[in-house]
């Protein structure tokens, strides 16, 4: 499919009363070349600035001159079933509204736009041919309808339809059949578009203006409808604040019209880029444009230049603008629907149908448009709203719900991203046109006995296995009662009395296993304290306490006291774990202890004492002595010359005092700490 540039001119309005015009932007015609503009760079004059565009129009340049040069041409592309979009856009002031609009003197593109399509209206014999018209505003980003009352407009919303076409819900439309109609309709309608007064313009648009007239024309005899439409947008102009003079209203205005002009910057940016998002949802500006920017429609770009130095910078915005604009592509298409009547489709012989099913075929007819475009071919059912349509869209930027070219088969329509309520038909049935009314009728009679015959034997197989789940769960229950009425039976009665004394006895270890129990709490608790205490101890002082521990149990052993010795010597064990003689020790004492026996233990061995004493612990013993109720002991010395390897000590000959008391009386025993001998 041919793709479509947008066309760009410019236009230099003349110079205003009170205007300060230094003549620096020229427009050069050279023949076999392009037209060009040229301005000077304003922070250095001396450097000058050279925009070739393929229409270049100076100030002395008519309203008639751009007419007809660039729009007449497009007349020809709209009644050919094409959407035409001519925007003018430049700073604020520059004579967009009175390039599109003008004055009565000098109408401007939209009046000859009108009287052009009646002209050719009449010059149509064999179509009937429909004109209407709709006009809306974008103000601060909202869209308002300027055929209706404009107090008590409401806002309008932007939309999209299930074949991707954007338009503007609600929006009137009326049926113009003269051009004296047309001209009562939109003088009412541009009183009610928002205008300001600015140190600019004294009549500035503070909206976007979108003109649409729609053709429709009508082959009764080749039985096909062609929409054609052009939409003529006077856009807001880009304002510099420091030079309008805005009050807060008017700077509020500015800034919905600097922003949605900036997106419209973006989008094109985008397209050049070949972005793969378009921003165009980003103003309503951009959405409704959409067609006109890298979609289906033919555009023009009107870039109106205000000549003032004040100007020059927006000038050379404006003109950058205009570069950028005319690399954008778009691959117009031609609205076109068939009327002839089509086999009514059928549910249960259809291809999964589109979300709306177009009332008409579509074809493919080639076009050639008029002017300097040519138009590709291609076939799109556009419903009959001031939105642009849209159709085939350039390569560079790819949108999923693109429509093929071209070549469509009959009965296509753009595929349905909701899923189909439809039902799927099988691959073999044959296409629908092949079949007669009858012959469908009988088909689907016996699709629907054979379904309902398939699903009442679904049902009974079903309730068949249902039934034979009951009844195993039936026959389980009865079973599981029969075999506990058995067991019952069959449990052996005792005879009486026999129970009492294993009960007794029950009771009696019962009472002995909790007294166990709660001796063992409590040396679990002291064991606890001493292993916590051990934890914090230096190694060398949990040997010196051991030690004396050990010391003192020897004491109590030999005085014949083995409960508390054995006490005495467990403590010792918690500080000195690892000593194999000290358990040998301990697991001897309790057995004489359990049996009721004597312990004798080994005859101690003397040593010398050498260096100084050692005072190890010896407060906190007396006092765990003490809590043990044990006698007055004497001195008691220990032995560790026994074996070496098995005893604990430092190796120094340092003794142990331990100070004892019981019943009034305080006895000190100093032992020697060295290698103590358990
Ligand atoms: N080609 C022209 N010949 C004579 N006067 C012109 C021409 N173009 C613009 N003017 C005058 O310049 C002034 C500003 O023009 P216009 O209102 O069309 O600007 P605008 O770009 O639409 O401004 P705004 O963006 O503020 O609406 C108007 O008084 C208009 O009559």
């Amino acid at each position: 499919m041919a793709s479509h540039k947008i066309k760009i001119a410019a236009r230099v309005r003349p110079r205003l009363e009170h205007e300060i015009d230094d003549e620096g932007i020229q427009v050069t015609h050279t023949s076999g070349a392009p037209s060009c503009i040229s301005v000077p760079n304003p922070r250095d004059v001396s450097q000058i600035f050279n925009f070739p565009l393929s229409s270049c129009y100076d100030q002395n340049s008519t309203q008639e001159d751009i007419f007809e040069r660039d729009v007449r041409p497009l007349i020809d592309v709209v009644y050919s079933g094409v959407t035409v979009t001519i925007f003018a856009y430049g700073v604020t002031s520059s004579g967009k509204t009175h390039t599109m609009q003008g004055t009565k003197a000098q109408p401007g593109v939209i009046p000859r736009v009108v009287e052009a399509m009646f002209e050719q209206k009449a010059s149509l014999q064999r179509s009937s041919v429909e004109l209407s018209v709709s006009y809306m505003e974008i103000y601060k980003d909202e869209v308002y309808d300027l055929l209706v009352n404009r107090e008590t407009a409401p806002k309008l919303p932007v939309r999209e339809n299930d074949a991707g076409q954007v338009f503007v819900a609600n929006l009137t439309s009326f049926p113009i059949k003269s051009m004296e109609e047309f001209d009562r309709i939109y003088s009412q309608a541009s009183r009610h578009r928002s205008v300001g007064a600015t140190n600019l313009n004294r009549t500035s648009s503070r909206s976007h203006a979108v003109l649409t007239l729609e053709v429709m024309m009508t082959d009764s005899t080749a039985q096909r409808t062609l929409t054609g439409k052009m939409n003529l947008v006077d856009l807001a102009g880009s304002e510099n604040n420091k030079l309008t003079g805005n009050d807060s209203t008017r700077m509020a205005e500015s800034a919905a019209i600097n922003k949605s002009l900036s997106v419209l910057g973006q989008v094109v940016h985008a397209l050049n880029q070949g972005a793969s998002r378009i921003p165009y949802r980003n103003s309503k500006l951009t959405r409704i444009l959409q067609d006109a920017l890298g979609g289906s429609s033919v555009g023009l770009l009107i870039c109106n230049i205000a000549p003032g130095t004040k100007f020059r910078q927006d000038t050379l915005n404006t003109l950058n603008f205009a570069v950028r604009t005319k690399n954008v592509e778009n691959r117009p298409v031609i609205n076109e629907r068939d009327n002839r009547p089509q086999p009514k489709p059928h549910f249960a012989a259809v291809q999964p149908a589109p979300a709306k099913l177009a009332p008409a075929v579509l074809h493919a007819i080639p076009v050639h448009a008029s002017g300097s475009s040519a138009v590709a071919t291609t076939t799109s059912n556009i419903a009959a709203v001031a939105g642009p349509s849209r159709g085939q869209r350039p390569s560079k930027v790819p949108r999923p719900s693109a429509v093929g070219p071209g070549l469509l088969p009959p009965l296509y329509s753009r595929p349905s991203s909701r899923p189909s309520s439809r039902p799927s038909i099988p691959e073999k049935m044959e296409p629908v046109t092949q079949l007669t009314d009858k012959e469908i009728d009988e088909r689907i009679a016996r699709a629907v006995e054979a379904e309902v015959a398939r699903r009442l034997k679904e049902r009974e197989e079903q309730e068949r296995v249902e039934q034979a789940r009951l009844q195993q769960e039936k026959e389980n229950l009865a079973l599981q009662e029969k075999q506990a009425v058995e067991n019952v039976k069959a449990e052996p009665k005792l005879p009486s009395g026999v129970l009492s004394p294993l009960l007794k006895r029950h009771r009696d270890l019962d009472e002995e296993l909790r007294a166990r129990l709660a001796e063992l709490e409590q040396k679990y608790e002291r064991g606890n304290k001493e292993l916590q205490l051990a934890d914090v101890l230096s190694p060398a002082s949990r040997k010196k306490t051991g030690r004396a521990y050990v010391a003192l149990a020897r004491a109590h052993s030999e005085k014949g006291d083995l409960d508390v010795a054995l006490e005495l010597y467990r403590k010792a064990e918690t500080y000195v774990p690892d000593n194999v003689k000290l358990r040998e020790r301990v697991l001897e004492i309790e057995w004489a202890v359990k049996n009721g026996k004597d312990f004798v233990p080994s005859p101690k061995k003397q040593r010398k004492v050498r260096g100084k004493k050692r005072k190890v612990a010896v407060e906190r013993i007396c006092e765990e002595a003490t809590s043990l109720g044990q006698s007055s002991i004497g001195q008691s010395s220990l032995d560790d010359g026994e074996d070496g390897e098995r005893g604990f000590g430092d190796g120094e000959g340092a003794t142990i005092k331990v100070k004892e008391e019981y019943e009034g009386q305080t006895t000190i025993h100093e032992t020697p700490a060295k290698r103590t001998r358990c």
